[in-house]
């Protein structure tokens, strides 16, 4: 238990980072070539700069005007190395730490991400006699590998147009990325060397495409792609994987809008761009600590999808152009976005949500914090809940990375700023601990794809008292049933279960919530409304709480077995009836569920809706390619890629939400079990 506590503490301290952040980002800035040094025209562009607190923990990064004197944005980011530091110093303080756990079985990552020419491929391959990150950490991989029994191998593949290539192999032969059902990724296909020295290592990697020009490579790959070295360690003595070492050298990022000098078209640009974007969200939901990471946005993310999960290290290096340029500010804002900490989750995190469920409640959460802030406070808090809620009701994953407010402070931004990231007081702490019971069971619940009143926090009490006293009754609370008659008497047992709670609690709670309930209502795809639901357990309660006795009328199997030693005594002492009579009671028992025609019908047809929703997503992990576009909104094209993603994994879908890999916005994907269920009666 120990180890297993200290862990996370040993991680975070390694990579510096707060608890809830996963990838460290810092940025590297490339010194000048000899072209800027040269040319005069260059001095006037804004130059960056950096801004380092005392603590140490965080950089600031803008870029001077000096002509004007007048600064720009400022971009946080973890670290910033400057312009005069070597790369052997990223590498001393940034990845040897990291090499003891690569012995230790864990993963790390290291991503090179910036703007065209910003010293990426310089920084991580580096040049013969300028060693790269690379070449530095396998030195040291090797050392260790040499003194303690470990093997090391090396494979190198470049991803371009969402295909994997082995760029060890001469003739390039595509690599499959292949999931299987526990969801281990499978690089099918890809060669791998053992290195076992510097030299070796040298002449396999500047003799590889990876070293050789881009020229050089056949015309079908393209110019730009991302660039991939992968560094397996291995047990000699059982040839089982240990750890591993990734190293993504990025495509640079060029903004679409502009003709690309090197003739990129763009379509190319876009692709690539897109792809960017696919990384950027993925270490984004990773920092974020958000339950959905979008692996399956590109084929990059997909295939290094178990290095940067878990407990793996991640460090993204962004490189930056020392001159003011407009792909280095786009590069530089994506980087200190995904920077951020969890300070902001409480407003951010719902533009980041994927369900409306998960919308609803989060938006609840705010609802509660509300209740709890001063009323000068509230109308900001309103205003920044209303942004939240737009901008959650809008497509709702790591593609809204780049929709929704910056993060980043500019002078024109910063206003904006202040009225996104507004801080609410803390809640109480029995606040924080309901909220906190409140989420976990959020979290239990989502996994059915249900979200339960219990999960709303604001009757935390009530629901406590409820759950305190009706542990032993509670399959007899949910079988209330108002019209049991009075012929029945003989087989009825009375309960009276907790004649003294407190019901006021609720009515405290009904009355708090009316207004609240209008703000859920403005959420797309919430919940019937709070109040509703509140007096709906409420007048459950009182019937619940009334000194009437409740009378259940038993099946007679039920009854004898208990008249035989175990029934009831009339001031109800119930004792734990076995499973199996449990069973056979709750199957026999006549008492109707509902407490109107209204809630049973409803209940069944949502009940009938969940089994339409898996069987259509097992349609679609199993059917033929003809079957499949037998359904409205799956052609020939969609076809084709579900049977891919099925080639990748064995059950790609597994809610409703994975249809947006196949490329269909919820909206459609609405639309589709529409026609669904509406063909059922055609
Ligand atoms: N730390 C550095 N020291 C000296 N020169 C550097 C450094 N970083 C980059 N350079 C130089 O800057 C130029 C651009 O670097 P590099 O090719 O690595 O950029 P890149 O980001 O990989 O570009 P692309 O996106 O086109 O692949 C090269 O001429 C390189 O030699």
């Amino acid at each position: 238990m120990a180890s297993s506590a200290s862990q996370p503490d040993r991680l975070t301290e390694k990579l510096r980072l707060t608890p809830s952040r996963r990838v460290r980002i810092i940025g590297k800035i490339r010194p000048f070539t000899n072209q800027e040094s040269e040319s005069s025209s260059e001095d006037s562009k804004p130059r960056i700069t950096l801004r380092k607190p005392q603590d140490g923990n965080r950089v600031f990064v803008s870029f001077l005007d000096q002509s004007a004197s007048r600064k720009d944005a400022t971009y946080e980011l973890d670290y910033c190395y400057e312009q005069d530091e070597d790369i052997e110093v990223i590498f001393s303080r940034e990845i040897k730490p990291l090499i003891s756990d690569i012995y230790a079985g864990k993963s790390a990552s290291i991503v090179a991400y910036g703007a065209r020419g910003s010293g990426k491929t310089y920084t991580i391959q580096g040049t013969e006699k300028n060693p790269g990150l690379v070449v530095m950490a396998l030195t040291e991989l090797l050392l260790e590998a040499e003194r303690i029994g470990k093997s090391v191998c090396l494979s190198l593949c470049e991803v371009s147009h969402e295909h994997v290539y082995d760029l060890l192999d001469t003739n390039h032969s595509e690599v499959q990325v292949l999931e299987d059902a526990r969801g281990k990724i499978n690089l099918k296909g890809l060669s791998q060397v053992s290195v076992k020295s510097i030299p070796e290592f040298l002449s396999t990697y500047f003799n590889s495409n990876f070293g050789k020009s881009a020229q050089k490579l056949p015309p079908e790959l393209s110019k730009r792609s991302h660039k991939v070295v992968l560094i397996n360690v291995f047990d000699n003595s059982n040839g089982k994987l240990v750890g591993k070492m990734n190293f993504v050298d990025l495509a640079g990022y060029v903004d679409a809008r502009r003709t690309s000098a090197d003739g990129s078209t763009l379509t190319e640009t876009t692709r690539i761009n897109k792809s960017l974007h696919a990384v950027l969200n993925v270490i984004y939901a990773l920092n974020s600590n958000e339950s959905h990471v979008p692996y399956r946005e590109s084929k990059l993310t997909r295939m290094l999808k178990e290095s940067l999960g878990g407990r793996n290290h991640v460090l993204m290096l962004t490189c930056l152009n020392p001159l003011l340029c407009q792909d280095t500010v786009h590069t530089l804002s994506l980087a200190s976005r995904s920077c951020q900490s969890m300070d902001h989750v409480s407003i951010d995190s719902v533009v980041k949500v994927k369900s409306s469920a998960r919308s609803q409640v989060l938006s609840s959460q705010k609802i509660v914090k509300l209740a709890t802030t001063p009323a000068s406070m509230k109308k900001q808090a309103d205003c920044s809940m209303q942004l939240s809620e737009k901008k959650g009701s809008t497509k709702p994953n790591g593609r809204k990375l780049f929709d929704h407010g910056k993060k980043v402070i500019s002078n024109q931004e910063k206003h904006t700023k202040d009225a996104d990231s507004v801080k609410l007081p803390e809640l109480p702490n029995e606040s924080n601990s309901d909220l906190a019971i409140t989420e976990s069971r959020l979290k239990e619940a989502l996994e059915d794809n249900h979200v339960p009143d219990s999960a709303l926090p604001l009757v935390p009490s009530s629901e406590a008292v409820l759950e305190d006293k009706s542990i032993v009754n509670s399959s007899v609370v949910e079988g209330l049933d108002e019209d049991i008659s009075a012929d029945n008497r003989s087989n009825d047992v009375e309960v009276t279960p907790f004649a003294n709670a407190d019901t006021s609690l609720l009515e405290h709670g009904n009355a708090g919530t009316e207004k609240k309930d209008k703000c859920l209502q403005k959420i797309e795809g919430a919940s019937p409304p709070l109040s509703e639901r509140l007096r709906e357990i409420s007048n459950n309660l009182k019937l619940f709480c009334s000194t009437t006795p409740l009378r259940v009328k038993m099946p007679e199997e039920f009854d004898k077995q208990y008249s035989a030693g175990m029934c009831f005594t009339d001031t109800i002492e119930p004792k734990t009836p076995t499973a199996e009579i449990c069973t056979r009671f709750s199957e026999k028992l006549e008492i109707t569920k509902y407490s109107s025609p209204w809630e049973k019908f409803s209940q069944r047809s949502s009940g009938m809706k969940g089994t339409l929703v898996e069987d259509y997503l097992n349609f679609l992990n199993t059917a033929s390619k003809e079957e499949l576009k037998r359904l409205k909104g799956i052609g020939e094209k969609r076809a084709t890629y579900i049977l891919e993603l099925r080639d990748e994994s064995t059950e790609p879908f597994k809610s409703l939400e994975d249809l947006e890999d196949i490329g269909l916005s919820a909206k459609q994907i609405k639309g589709m079990l529409k026609n669904v269920a509406s063909g059922l009666f055609s």
